[in-house]
């Protein structure tokens, strides 16, 4: 029976956040699974699960994520919820997924990758150059904040989180002259009102992972291993192996400004990666190109390389 696809009887439990992009991206995977395997949507449930970043009396919006909690903020409580049975499969942002999965459970699962670049988002001014010195810039990235210091070291950067709307009034109100987000999440939730320009990666590399959604599940579970199956994308899953090959060989944590993007033409793939000192005074940036099939070796490899360039003060700080 555990073969049996998902029907209204027996459906496949989806559990994901309930911010309107988590949904979204639940709602995308309900879909293709759907359209795959020809099942009604009452095949499936999805279930929201509140994680510990999406309580507002615990997080204080003005404080940074990285002071509150550890890497499980947003992940925690649905990898509990999934290893207890309440919900089949888990649908993440990769770029908010640690490295490695709790036992018992795999993201092998990732979905064809929407555009991975940044966007920025002024009511004023068309894009980072055109910033008038000193301008304010809203973001909680760490790698954000490091690459804009890196290149304009005039500005001020002050925190910025919540939704795309709380952002867009944070705007309007003029605590900050512009903004930045994941192009991916502004295809997935619908452009808002207001001028955003994709930044090329060579102006701002994206996090790692960033642009796909990933799945989670049991180990054990055939019937989600059989499902997850027919909606993985090979390149995606390849390009993502280096970039997390990579960041789990700097031991990146939420802490660390890394940024890293994998390409692949034919069977072979570059990956560019870099990593920076939290104030941007320093960035070390180098790309790595081999065999796609190499995928892993290539990250762990031009990690090195990095780690190897980077003073013995370069992590100092954390
Ligand atoms: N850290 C939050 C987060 N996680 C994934 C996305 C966007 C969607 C994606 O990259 O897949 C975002 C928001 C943002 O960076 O604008």
């Amino acid at each position: 029976m555990t073969h049996a696809l998902p029907s209204p009887e027996q459906p496949l439990k989806i559990g994901t956040r309930g911010s309107p992009l988590a949904l979204a991206q639940a709602r995308e995977t309900r879909a293709r699974l759907m359209a795959a395997f020809q099942l009604p949507e009452a095949a499936f449930e999805i279930v929201v699960i509140k994680t510990t970043g999406d309580d507002r009396s615990l997080i204080d919006a003005d404080r940074p994520l990285k002071e509150i909690g550890n890497k499980g903020l947003f992940t925690k409580e649905i990898e509990e919820a999934m290893l207890a049975g309440t919900i089949d499969i888990a649908v993440h942002s990769s770029k908010d997924m640690p490295v490695e999965q709790p036992q018992g459970l795999v993201l092998d699962c990732f979905l064809p990758r929407e555009d991975v670049r940044d966007a920025f988002i002024s009511y004023h001014h068309p894009n980072i150059a055109a910033l008038p010195p000193g301008a304010v810039v809203g973001t909680s990235s760490l790698r954000r904040k490091a690459q804009l210091l890196n290149v304009r070291p005039d500005l001020k950067v002050v925190e910025f989180r919540g939704n795309v709307q709380t952002r867009l009034r944070k705007l309007s109100d003029g605590v900050a002259q512009c903004t930045f987000l994941a192009m991916a999440g502004l295809n997935r939730l619908g452009t808002p009102e207001v001028a955003t320009a994709a930044i090329a990666p060579e102006e701002m590399l994206p996090a790692v992972a960033q642009g796909a959604i990933g799945i989670e599940r049991r180990e054990s579970d055939e019937r989600a291993a059989r499902l997850l199956a027919a909606l993985h994308c090979t390149e995606t899953g390849t390009r993502l192996a280096a970039e997390r090959a990579f960041l789990a060989r700097l031991d990146g944590s939420c802490e660390t400004p890394i940024a890293g993007l994998a390409d692949i033409a034919g069977d072979t793939l570059t990956l560019r990666g870099e990593i920076l000192r939290p104030d941007g005074s320093e960035k070390l940036a180098d790309q790595i190109t081999g065999p796609a099939s190499d995928a892993k070796a290539l990250g762990t490899e031009l990690a090195e390389t990095l780690l190897c360039r980077a003073a013995p003060d370069f992590f100092a700080w954390r």
